[in-house]
């Protein structure tokens, strides 16, 4: 009730361990509190907080127009309502490396499990369109020393994200990827990668947990987890995907009101109220409501 008990340090420690064994950890993207609670319930092994799904929330383009305090206090709300790690995106971690560590620290109070830096330059760009610059290599392995230095849980994964793919090649990933592990990066998020094959290229050229990125209309092809699981990767996120579901489905709807007049034709397709109140703990709320209302004080202590 209210929110969940697993602490932020306690859900930390459970990715790292969750990661050490190998298997591909699957976090579809919480495009708010309530979705994260349905991510717990279908049994994912974390949330993802999206940059691209915090600005399109709200009515913005994803070209670096969020702020630090707009992501972390999203963060917060997620994170809170759910016993699963929260992977947030801090985007280029607004700003340069002192930047970068204020950031670091802000989400870490907000409770996530972990954050991915990128090397895009400010203001950063969907790493799925073209036209995308990404930083110099020093610029780079700086923010994520910042990162790591900044955190004051060890086990906060501190992720770097590279976006050199789509500028300078597959090689150039490889080499960046390797530079931003030796400057502490626990993992490796390689964006916009073409196939399988540049997958599992990066997965031999690091030691550290690969995140794969199944955003749809992307760069890349859409791997099933066991394809995914098959080169060895280790997370793997849908950032986008719920709530395109579900702004699909809003949009259907809203044409099916001007046409039908009436949405009662997709009562059927609609959540229905009980399983909202269950992914809410409706039910809890109002047990406490009556134990307090029902408690007595003890008269023999006054
Ligand atoms: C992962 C990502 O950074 C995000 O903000 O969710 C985006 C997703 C998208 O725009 O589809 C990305 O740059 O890939
Ligand atoms: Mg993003």
């Amino acid at each position: 009730m209210l929110y969940a008990a697993t602490t932020a340090a306690a859900k930390r420690a459970a990715l790292r361990e969750r990661l050490a064994t190998g298997e591909l950890l699957r976090f579809p993207g919480a495009f708010n509190p309530l979705s994260a609670r349905l991510v717990q319930d279908k049994g994912f092994e974390g949330v993802y907080i999206s940059g691209a799904v915090l600005s399109a929330d709200l009515g913005l383009p994803d070209i670096g127009l969020t702020t630090l305090s707009e992501v972390a206090g999203r963060s917060k709300q997620i994170a809170r309502v759910t016993d699963l790690p929260a992977l947030v995106d801090a985007d280029t971690g607004f700003g340069e490396p002192m930047n970068v560590a204020r950031t670091v620290q802000e989400l870490e109070d907000a409770g996530v499990a972990g954050l991915h830096i990128e090397d895009q330059v400010n203001p950063k760009r969907c790493g799925h369109l073209d036209g995308k610059q990404v930083v110099d290599g020093s610029t780079a392995v700086k923010r994520i020393r910042a990162a790591v230095d900044a955190r004051r849980d060890p086990n906060l994964l501190v992720m770097a994200r590279t976006d050199i793919r789509a500028v300078e090649g597959h090689q150039a990933a490889i080499d960046r990827a390797k530079a931003l592990v030796d400057a502490g990066a626990d993992a490796i998020f390689p964006e916009a990668m073409r196939d399988l094959a540049e997958f599992a290229a990066v997965r031999r050229a690091v030691d550290v947990p690969v995140l794969a990125n199944m955003t749809e209309f992307g760069k890349s092809e859409l791997f099933t987890t066991a394809e995914l699981a098959d080169v060895g990767i280790n997370i793997v996120i849908y950032p986008v995907s719920l709530l395109r579901i579900a702004m699909g489905a809003a949009e259907r709807a809203l044409d099916t009101l001007t046409e039908e007049g009436t949405l009662a034709s997709l009562v059927p397709q609609m959540q229905h109220r009980a399983r909202l109140y269950e992914l809410l703990d409706y039910e809890d709320y109002n047990r406490f409501d009556t134990s307090i209302f029902t408690y007595t004080p003890d008269p023999a202590r006054g």
